[in-house]
């Protein structure tokens, strides 16, 4: 039988997405309720190597399930993906009675976690992201208000746009990952959906669409470009040069990381971290939850790294459809 844990540890990690404070407030609350003591673990892994680790009560997570950011503050931490920052952390872990670990993070978060899980840490992954990049789950916390804040800024940027008969670039965050531009792409109805699993574009072609789309008598032309692609000013110089539309680019950025949380990102968040501590009391390891199929699931993490999250075919088939 499974070790009974009587402490666990909760942080965050990686950028910090909208909802994380709804998934620190339910495992601190499902475990207080299990009898269990909760650490807070300030500033990620980087806090953990500088033991900023904090008692956590009910009270504590009062009046955070709508606030943006995390409370607990986050971290990128170099030290963690060496082997001996992986043994300081567990070492650490272990002077504070911490035998459970819930991480909330992303793709690079569970890879610090699966390192711990390996060195005697009950490690569970809840997946916190704005880039929805983890291809073990249908859903991450953040992504919905992020891809709604971001949306609502295209709109504004449309509307001055149109006015002006102009080309719009709009730089969306996801240096590795398109999803966040594919769904600003439909749900803005862009013209142009630049996306950094596709890096091949042909500049040339994108200025023919321009040009036809222009004589077709279309008042703007919005070009949905993420991060990873990039290179906005100088693309709208490029475009602006060769077309003789004017063009401008507003490259997002943090915003798209801030603000309250949708109802989504806070009940996905709340059901995640309750079932994080779940497992932990069912003595499981080194597993992310996941959301699947309509249901709430847990899978391993070394499975969960190596699935490689590709973007869904029939949505990118459907927003090149609709852009004429
Ligand atoms: N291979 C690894 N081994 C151990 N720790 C790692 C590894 N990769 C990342 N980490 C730790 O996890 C932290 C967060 O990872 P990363 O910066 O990739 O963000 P993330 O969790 O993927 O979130 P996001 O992509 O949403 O910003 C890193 O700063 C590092 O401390
Ligand atoms: O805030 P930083 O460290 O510049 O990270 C930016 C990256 O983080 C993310 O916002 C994910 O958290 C990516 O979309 C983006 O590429
Ligand atoms: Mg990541």
């Amino acid at each position: 039988m499974a070790k009974r844990i009587r402490t666990i540890g909760v942080l965050t990690s990686g950028g910090d997405a909208p909802g994380m404070n709804a998934a620190i407030r339910s495992v601190v609350r499902t475990a207080l309720g299990k009898g269990l003591r909760v650490r807070g673990i300030r500033r990620g892994y980087q806090g953990l190597m500088e033991e900023e680790i904090i008692d956590l009560s009910a009270r504590d997570v009062s009046d955070t399930i709508q606030r943006g950011g995390t409370i607990l503050q986050t971290a990128r931490c170099k030290e963690m993906r060496t082997e001996e920052g992986q043994q300081k952390a567990a070492a650490i872990c272990k002077k504070y009675g911490i035998e459970g670990l819930v991480v909330i993070g992303g793709d690079g978060s569970f890879a610090g976690a699966q390192k711990l899980a390996n060195l005697g840490i009950n490690t569970i992954g809840i997946p916190g992201t704005i880039d929805l990049d983890i291809d073990c789950t249908e859903y991450t916390i953040g992504f919905d208000t992020a891809v709604n804040t971001a949306m609502e800024a295209i709109d504004k940027v449309r509307d001055t746009s149109t006015s002006h008969q102009r080309c719009s670039i709009v730089e969306v965050m996801g240096r590795d990952a398109g999803y966040l531009a594919l769904w600003c792409g439909i749900a803005n109805g862009a013209e142009e959906i630049l996306l950094p699993e596709e890096h091949n574009y042909d500049e040339s072609e994108i200025i023919k669409r321009i040009i036809e789309n222009r004589d077709r008598g279309k008042k703007h032309y919005i070009i949905i470009n993420a991060e990873g692609v990039g290179d906005s000013i100088n693309m709208a110089k490029r475009i602006e040069e060769a077309t003789g539309m004017e063009t401008r680019a507003t490259i997002l950025g943090h915003m798209q990381r801030g603000g309250s949380p949708t109802a989504k990102d806070r009940v996905y968040a709340s059901i995640m971290g309750a079932k994080a501590v779940e497992l932990l009391c069912e003595g499981k390891t080194n597993r992310v939850v996941g959301y699947k199929h309509g249901e709430y699931i847990d899978v391993d993490i070394d499975e969960a790294l190596n699935m490689e999250k590709k973007l869904p075919e029939y949505q990118l088939e459907i927003a090149k459809k609709l852009a004429i």
